[in-house]
């Protein structure tokens, strides 16, 4: 279904609700710049990283793409562990519809990801998740996600991204909004949900990013992807 979700007066901040739920899929691809070259890829580095019997966690996984288009890439690898963990209802009830209709094996929990016990991962994704977290309780997360996997295991992130620079960085948002404007999104609906955003969607820089990740603890942390204003990181633990 084609996403009309900003074509009227919003009334609320965005919500992961059922009506931006209902055109998730086209959402993300209209509104993220190279979405399914950045899962294509985050699915590429953590197939290189997995196992038979592997743990694999998606934080924030919404309708779930991530995880079955890496079912499907890694049929040759016996009993992987797939978890999807969200706390909207309304996108889990997408994304199990949707894993059935792929005959893929997820268990999904729908809870705040603070209350999710997600110990013992061998590959952990949080694509465009991190940047809804509170930066009070990011880097509280990112310490979270660090205990929680295994020795050699790797976290995957894609983020929205600041610049450093003031100036650059409202050339890249307006270049980010030419995009949009391309991919079918009125004037009216970009600045509705800007709006909508705002406090909701907090992007880090590069470094802000980078930092948090080393001060996890985490050995190494490198960009494989960028785009104006988004990003793909890896991290090894
Ligand atoms: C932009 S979407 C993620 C897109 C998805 N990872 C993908 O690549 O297709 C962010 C998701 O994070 C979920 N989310 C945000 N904060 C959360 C939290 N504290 N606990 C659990 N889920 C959360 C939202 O419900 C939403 O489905
Ligand atoms: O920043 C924006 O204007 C966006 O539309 C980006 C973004 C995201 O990065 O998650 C924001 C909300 C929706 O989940 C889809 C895309």
């Amino acid at each position: 279904m084609t996403d009309k979700v900003f074509n009227k007066k919003i009334k609320k901040q965005f919500e992961f609700d059922e009506e931006v739920a209902s055109v998730f899929d086209d959402m993300l691809e209209r509104s993220i710049p190279y979405y399914k070259e950045m899962q294509r890829l985050s699915i590429a580095l953590a197939n290189n990283f997995l196992k038979d019997d592997a743990k694999v966690v998606d934080l924030g996984c919404s309708t779930a793409s991530t995880l079955i288009e890496l079912a499907k890439s890694s049929k040759e690898l016996k009993n992987l562990n797939l978890f999807g963990v969200d706390s909207s209802e309304a996108m889990l009830d997408f994304a199990s519809k949707k894993a059935n209709a792929y005959g893929v094996d997820i268990n999904f929990i729908c809870d705040d990801i603070f209350n999710v016990d997600f110990s013992n991962s061998n590959v952990i994704f949080a694509n465009y998740t991190l940047q809804f977290i509170r930066p009070l309780l990011r880097e509280k997360l990112i310490s979270r996600i660090f205990d929680s996997l295994e020795e050699g295991g790797i976290f995957i992130f894609c983020e929205k991204i600041l610049a450093e620079s003031n100036l650059l960085n409202k050339q890249l948002i307006d270049e980010y909004y030419n995009y949009k404007k391309n991919q079918g999104y009125s004037e009216f609906e970009i600045s509705q949900k800007r709006e909508a955003l705002e406090n909701v969607l907090i992007p880090y820089t590069q470094k802000e990013n980078e930092k948090m990740i080393k001060e996890a603890g985490f050995s190494h942390c490198e960009m494989v992807f960028k785009w104006v204003n988004f990003a793909l990181f890896i991290a090894i633990k």
